[in-house]
């Protein structure tokens, strides 16, 4: 069973909670993918700022009656000032000490601005966050974050909402090489199932996506799916698989075979 910052998660898929048709479907999507947890940005829902999505509203109450733990986010903060800030409203709104820490550096890529990003971890792990950084898949910045106190990373394996599945699986993999003891989340850019199953086939602790789901043909299918994939994943990790061969080799042995001359 993962374990994170103390708590036992009974999946290894985390879900957002943006871009649903509806806030009813965001609850049967959790409940189809058997979701551990779900992330809320504070900021994204805040600034709708009607009685019926503000900190009381109807969107809370349905995110906290999903049952699971919610991982508030820093989405849309662009320096480590904003996203302490906003990391610090989330703990008295949601009162969990849990924060998935985005500061966004690029416009165009939603690329982590990875300087802020550890500036603001060293602040929040000091004031008792557990603090799950949104990164890339750089190695020394993985080590800065890890330094500043984060206990959990979480990669990239592709730009937000793009879909386009793990770009740089050697990055992925190397990642997983040299912290085989850290809980690794990759975070972004997952499209497909199959790209949900080849992480956890690294070894990968767990996933976390959002557009995929919310954006599917039909998001409770999709969250099925991905939750399939996820547990293969897992299962073929630890099951030891195959490494690829340049050379093809028999699978039926050929000792005694019987020869004609
Ligand atoms: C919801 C959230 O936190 C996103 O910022 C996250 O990174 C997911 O990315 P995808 O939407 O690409 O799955």
């Amino acid at each position: 069973m993962l374990e994170v910052y103390g708590k036992k998660l009974s999946s290894r898929l985390i879900l957002g909670t943006a871009q649903y048709p509806s806030p009813e479907m965001i609850g049967e999507a959790v409940r189809a993918g058997g979701a551990c947890a779900v992330t809320v940005s504070l900021r994204r829902e805040s600034a709708q700022d009607t009685a019926a999505a503000g900190p009381g509203g109807i969107f809370w109450s349905m995110v906290r009656s999903l049952g699971v733990p919610v991982l508030p986010n820093t989405a849309g903060c662009h320096t480590a000032r904003e996203a302490v800030t906003t990391a610090q409203m989330a703990r008295d709104v949601f009162g969990t000490n849990w924060i998935k820490l985005e500061v966004i550096g690029n416009h165009d890529t939603l690329q982590p601005d990875v300087f802020e990003l550890v500036e603001a971890a060293r602040i929040l792990c000091d004031e008792g966050f557990d603090v799950f950084p949104y990164t890339t898949d750089d190695l020394v910045v993985a080590e800065r974050l890890l330094d500043a106190g984060c206990r959990v990373l979480m990669p990239w394996c592709a730009p937000i909402g793009s879909a386009r599945g793990p770009v740089n699986l050697d990055a992925l993999r190397s990642m997983r090489a040299h912290f085989p003891d850290i809980c690794l989340i990759v975070d972004a850019g997952i499209g497909r199932p199959s790209h949900a199953a080849t992480v956890m086939e690294l070894g990968y602790d767990a996933v976390l996506l959002n557009t995929a789901v919310a954006r599917a043909g039909d998001p409770v299918y999709m969250a099925r799916a991905f939750a399939g994939a996820i547990k293969a994943g897992r299962t073929a990790w630890h099951a030891g698989l195959l490494e690829p061969r340049d050379f093809a080799v028999p699978s039926t042995p050929v000792i005694g075979m019987a020869t004609f001359q």
